[in-house]
């Protein structure tokens, strides 16, 4: 999983560089796609039905939109074959993978989920607008089996591997960017994105266990920036203010919020999307079970544990919450329910 992600990293990481506007497009639920989305899932996906042909693949994207025939759709599957076989093959030509071929890879990732079966979860760029907008964004690989995530990887290619800064409201990028597995009972594992052996070395992480305490010095929290439909402000704003806490809320794009919360950069996560939105489950399997075994604790905003087992979506009571000590967990979803 280490390896799918990492050669994903590269291609993510070249292409920020060089995104174009025409590399867009917008989704139906008016979220942005690029290029790279769909390549970076291409790739992650050869690698794991190389390593794993019986395992199943339940990912973000699909070819729907390369297949229509029209001209931008041509172009747009020509772009994206052609990273593809660049990042994975380089430039030996003999094995370039057709477009039907990249098509193929990326519509395998439409496995519909549940709890019998045992499949990956993928989303290939978590937090799009974050590349686009060449800030944080994270590849976030996950192993289900029997509706539990037992596994998870999560690539974070602009990430400083200092801890955040105490005083600053948003995180600056830097090469070569970091990775957090986990797995089941083992802990959490954290090294430098071009590591050679990431799981190899005695690194593992924890999150933050200092007996947090709210207000001045106390317990920061993190959240996603203002265009993104998921984050609700005005509410994390009222929800910090009664529990006293009196610093500045920390915006990073995508599940990089998890692994900085299990590396105890800061100490809660909270997400509060709009009633009618349904979150899936790619957004939050690998960054749940890296929370998870690194000491933290995450929930809905009921206390309900995230339920992964019931399909591509998530159902949730008003919002997501992790915390990096159950201590701190129970206070927050005291606050929420007194609020509600
Ligand atoms: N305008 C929007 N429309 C739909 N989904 C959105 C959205 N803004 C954010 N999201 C969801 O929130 C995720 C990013 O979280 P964050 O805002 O914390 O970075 C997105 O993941 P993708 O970028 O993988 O689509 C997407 O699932
Ligand atoms: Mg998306
Ligand atoms: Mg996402
Ligand atoms: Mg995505």
């Amino acid at each position: 999983m280490c390896e799918a992600v990492q050669l994903c990293a590269k291609l993510t990481s070249k292409t920020q560089k060089l995104l174009e506007t025409s590399d867009q497009v917008s989704k139906s639920d008016d979220s942005p796609v690029t290029v790279a989305d769909y390549a970076a899932q291409a790739v992650v996906s050869y690698v794991l039905e190389q390593k794993y042909p019986d395992v199943a693949l339940l990912a973000e994207e699909d070819a729907k939109a390369l297949r229509g025939g029209s001209k931008e759709a041509e172009g747009l599957l020509e772009k994206i074959t052609e990273i593809t076989n660049d990042c994975v093959f380089g430039d030996d030509v003999s094995e370039y993978l057709s477009r039907e071929e990249v098509a193929r890879l990326i519509d395998r990732g439409n496995h519909e989920g549940g709890s019998e079966s045992t499949f990956f979860v993928l989303d290939p760029i978590d937090g799009t607008k974050g590349f686009i907008n060449q800030r944080q964004y994270a590849i976030a690989l996950g192993l289900c089996e029997k509706g539990k995530v037992v596994g998870g990887v999560l690539g974070c290619p602009n990430m400083p591997m200092t801890k955040i800064p105490e005083d600053v409201d948003a995180l600056e990028t830097e090469k070569p960017g970091v990775i957090f597995a986990a797995y089941e009972n083992f802990g959490c594992k954290y090294a430098a994105m071009d590591a050679k052996e990431p799981l190899g070395k005695d690194s593992f992480i924890a999150t933050s266990d200092q007996f947090v305490k709210f207000g001045k010095d106390g317990a920061r929290y993190m959240e996603s920036w203002g265009d993104s439909i998921v984050a609700d402000h005005a509410f994390t704003n009222a929800l910090s203010e009664k529990v006293g806490i009196t610093r500045k809320a920390l915006r990073i794009d995508s599940q990089a919020k998890y692994g900085s919360l299990s590396r105890g950069d800061a100490h809660i996560y909270l997400r509060f999307p709009p009633k009618t939105y349904r979150e899936k489950v790619w957004d939050h399997a690998a960054g749940a079970i890296i929370v998870s075994e690194s000491g933290g604790v995450i929930s809905d905003a009921a206390g309900v544990p995230l339920e992964f087992g019931k399909g591509r979506f998530l159902d949730i009571n008003g919002g997501i919450v992790a915390s990096s000590t159950p201590e701190l967990h129970e206070q927050l979803l005291k606050a929420i329910a007194d609020l509600r």
